[in-house]
Formats: C-alpha cells, sequence, structure tokens
C-alpha cells in the first residue's frame, strides 16, 4: 500500500482516486473548496462531478500540506489554467524524491507550455525526469464505473513511468508506458480542439463522413504540430493520439464534443460555457495551437477555423464551405516527407 495524493476533485481526479483506492493505496483526496471536501468527507459522493459512491480509503482534504504529507506520489488532476495556482501551493511540501504525476490535458496559451514544463517552472527544485504525464482514451465516468479503460504514461526516465503504471494498473485499467512524453501530452491535449470540432459538425447536422474526415485530418494537424515539436509520429497514433480522438470525438460524455455540439446548434462561446459549468480544455488549447500554428507557420487549418468560430463570431457553416473548397492535395504528403527526412539514413 502507498500513501497517494489527488489534487483536484473534479469528475477525473475522483475517478483516478478510485482506481487507487481499488488497487488498495491509502489516497487523499485535495481540493480547493472545504465545502466540496465535506460533501465528500460526510456523505462519500461527489454529485457534481460523478454518480458513483466514494470508497472509505479515500479521504477528502482542504489542507495541501496534510495532503501531500508523507506520500508516495501526488498526482495534480486539475484543469490547466489552474496548474500554476496549484503548484504554487505544492512547492513548499513536496520532496524531490516523489513522483509528480500529472493528467491534465491542456496547452498554455501565451508561453506554450506542455503541463509538465509548467509544473517544472513552478516548483524549479524538482526534477523534471520525476514528473509523469498519464493520458489517453478515458472518460471519468466509465473509469469510476470500473469499465475497461487504457492509458499511457510518460517520462523522460522511463522508470519513473514504469512506476506510475505499477501504481495505475489494474485489472480494469490497463496502463502503457512510453518514453515520448512530448508526444502524450501533445496528443492529449490537442484532441480537445477536435473533439469541439466534431461536436459543431453533429450540431449541424452533419454525419459520420464528416466526423471521420475530422478526426483523421485532425490528427494530421495534431502529428504535423507535435512532430514539429520533437515528438515520435508514431505516438499520435497511440492512445493519446488516435484512441482520446476516437473517445472524445464520439461521446457524449466528453464536454469538448458536448460544448461543440451547442456550437453548431448556434450558441455563442459564451453561452456554452455557462451551459457546461465543468472543464472545456479545448477552449484554451486552441488558442495556444492557433498561436502556435501562426508563429511557427504550421499548417492547421481545422484549428483555425474552430478558433475562428470560438472567437472571432465565424458561422460554423462558413468554416466548413472553407475547410472543404482549399487547395487540392496530396493526403499523406507532410508525414511521408517528414519520416523520410528522419529516418531515411538509418
Ligand atoms: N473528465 C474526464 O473524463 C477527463 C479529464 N481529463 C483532464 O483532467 C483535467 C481535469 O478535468 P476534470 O476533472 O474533468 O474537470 P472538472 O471540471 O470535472 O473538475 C475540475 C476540478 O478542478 C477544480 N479547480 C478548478 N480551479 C481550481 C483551482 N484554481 N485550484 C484547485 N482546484 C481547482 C474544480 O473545483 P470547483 O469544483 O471549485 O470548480 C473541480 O473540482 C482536465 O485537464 C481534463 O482535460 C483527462 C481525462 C479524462
Ligand atoms: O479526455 C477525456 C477522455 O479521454 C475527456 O474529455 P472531455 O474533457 O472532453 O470530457
Amino acid at each position: 500500500m502507498r500513501k497517494v495524493a489527488v489534487l483536484g476533485a473534479g469528475s477525473w481526479g475522483t475517478a483516478l482516486a478510485i482506481v487507487l483506492a481499488d488497487n488498495g493505496h491509502e489516497v487523499r483526496l485535495w481540493a480547493h473548496r472545504q465545502e466540496h471536501v465535506d460533501e465528500i468527507n460526510q456523505t462519500r459522493r461527489n454529485n457534481k462531478y460523478l454518480d458513483v459512491d466514494i470508497p472509505d480509503a479515500i479521504t477528502a482534504f482542504h489542507d495541501m500540506k496534510e495532503a501531500v504529507k508523507d506520500a508516495d506520489a501526488v498526482v495534480i488532476v486539475v484543469p490547466t489554467k489552474a496548474i500554476r495556482e496549484v503548484c504554487q501551493q505544492l512547492k513548499d511540501d513536496i520532496h524531490s524524491s516523489t513522483q509528480i504525476i500529472h493528467a491534465t490535458k491542456g496547452i498554455e496559451p501565451g508561453s506554450l507550455k506542455r503541463v509538465s514544463e509548467m509544473i517544472s517552472e513552478e516548483i524549479p527544485d524538482f526534477p523534471y525526469e520525476n514528473i509523469v504525464v498519464l493520458s489517453g482514451p478515458s472518460h471519468a465516468e466509465e473509469v469510476a464505473l470500473r469499465h475497461p479503460t487504457t492509458v499511457s504514461v510518460s517520462a523522460v526516465n522511463l522508470d519513473r513511468a514504469r512506476q506510475a503504471q505499477d501504481l495505475f494498473n489494474s485489472e480494469n485499467l490497463r496502463v502503457y508506458t512510453s518514453d515520448d512524453i512530448l508526444g502524450i501530452e501533445v496528443g492529449g491535449a490537442l484532441k480537445n480542439i477536435i473533439a469541439l470540432g466534431a461536436g459543431i459538425s453533429d450540431g449541424l447536422g452533419y454525419g459520420d463522413n464528416a466526423k471521420a474526415a475530422l478526426i483523421t485530418r485532425g490528427l494530421a494537424e495534431i502529428a504535423r504540430l507535435g512532430t514539429s515539436l520533437g515528438a515520435n509520429p508514431l505516438s499520435f497514433l497511440g492512445l493519446s493520439g488516435v484512441g482520446d480522438l476516437i473517445v472524445t470525438c464520439t461521446s457524449v460524455h466528453s464536454r469538448n464534443w458536448r460544448a461543440g455540439n451547442l456550437l453548431g446548434k448556434g450558441m455563442n462561446l459564451d453561452q456554452v460555457l455557462e451551459e457546461m459549468g465543468m472543464v472545456v480544455e479545448g477552449v484554451r488549447t486552441v488558442q495556444a495551437a492557433h498561436q502556435f500554428a501562426e508563429e511557427q507557420g504550421v499548417e492547421m487549418p481545422i484549428t483555425q477555423g474552430i478558433f475562428q468560430v470560438l472567437f472571432e463570431d465565424k458561422k460554423p457553416k462558413d468554416v466548413v464551405d472553407e475547410l472543404m473548397s482549399r487547395n487540392k492535395r496530396q493526403e499523406m504528403d507532410d508525414i511521408s516527407n517528414l519520416l523520410k527526412e528522419r529516418y531515411s539514413d538509418k
């Protein structure tokens, strides 16, 4: 049995806490609101976020110091916009030998940092090699029901990824390791943009062909951006690429899909966010990816179109028309060139 602190008691933090409790660990679930802590400890429920009973091995905490005291591992699962604030609270109480595992899917607009980089910036004395990402096709609702699920964990130090694999792997959650932390983080973050697009497409009344096009050409954009940063292109064919695209683009559980669906039906972004009440990570990630594409000259037409719908009041139908009438091109040109460049002399 290990002591594990989970920071963030929303849908995903709670579901991961349940996995850890089922695996026999002592789990401290930290929430930033006292009334949220009281609800979990007193009722064994977290009704706003998950319709499931909370196991006795989970105790909720409001005091971060108490939650992380003697913890073998700290799991950070707050929205990207809260990462820096949470790390500020954590930094004086975390030992450098502890493992930080984050399960947050986003990229910060402005800095264009991945979540592991944000954590490292906020806790500079903490070794980057001890930071692990956990990502993959995993709706919290299904994980909490113990439905079969697969995810990847990755760190620059593969031993650290293996430790995270041991911590989370169970009969219901199969955990794979990867040595490409950059690719795993980029795939997990950017799929949310495409899930917004899939929701918009469904909201407009388009069918499965349009969705398959978005998933496949969206994957091409994600791989284009990811490989330009140095990711292994094969990572995008894995759980944190294709896997997460499928689950978020095709499921009503996805908050990004649901938000996109409302946009496609005619709501504007403010109305949609008010309606959702939970984090829709794709909204900030599309700002980051759009910024990256402009600054680095990476071609991301779907991302650009979704950015225009969200922030420039462009009509979704007009974006679809523009995407469909772009210059004709060869399907695999950029990725085959990249593979040729990287592997031709090996
Ligand atoms: N839900 C899912 O199925 C999955 C989610 N993820 C990722 O996990 C991350 C978290 O998402 P998820 O749990 O679903 O989000 P939710 O919206 O369900 O919950 C977010 C939680 O974070 C808390 N929070 C918000 N701001 C702060 C802050 N400044 N300090 C401390 N806590 C804060 C919220 O508190 P409050 O209640 O006060 O608002 C809430 O408890 C996201 O990056 C998401 O992409 C990844 C895989 C699956
Ligand atoms: O990342 C997820 C599943 O893998 C959850 O996606 P949403 O944030 O869109 O609900």
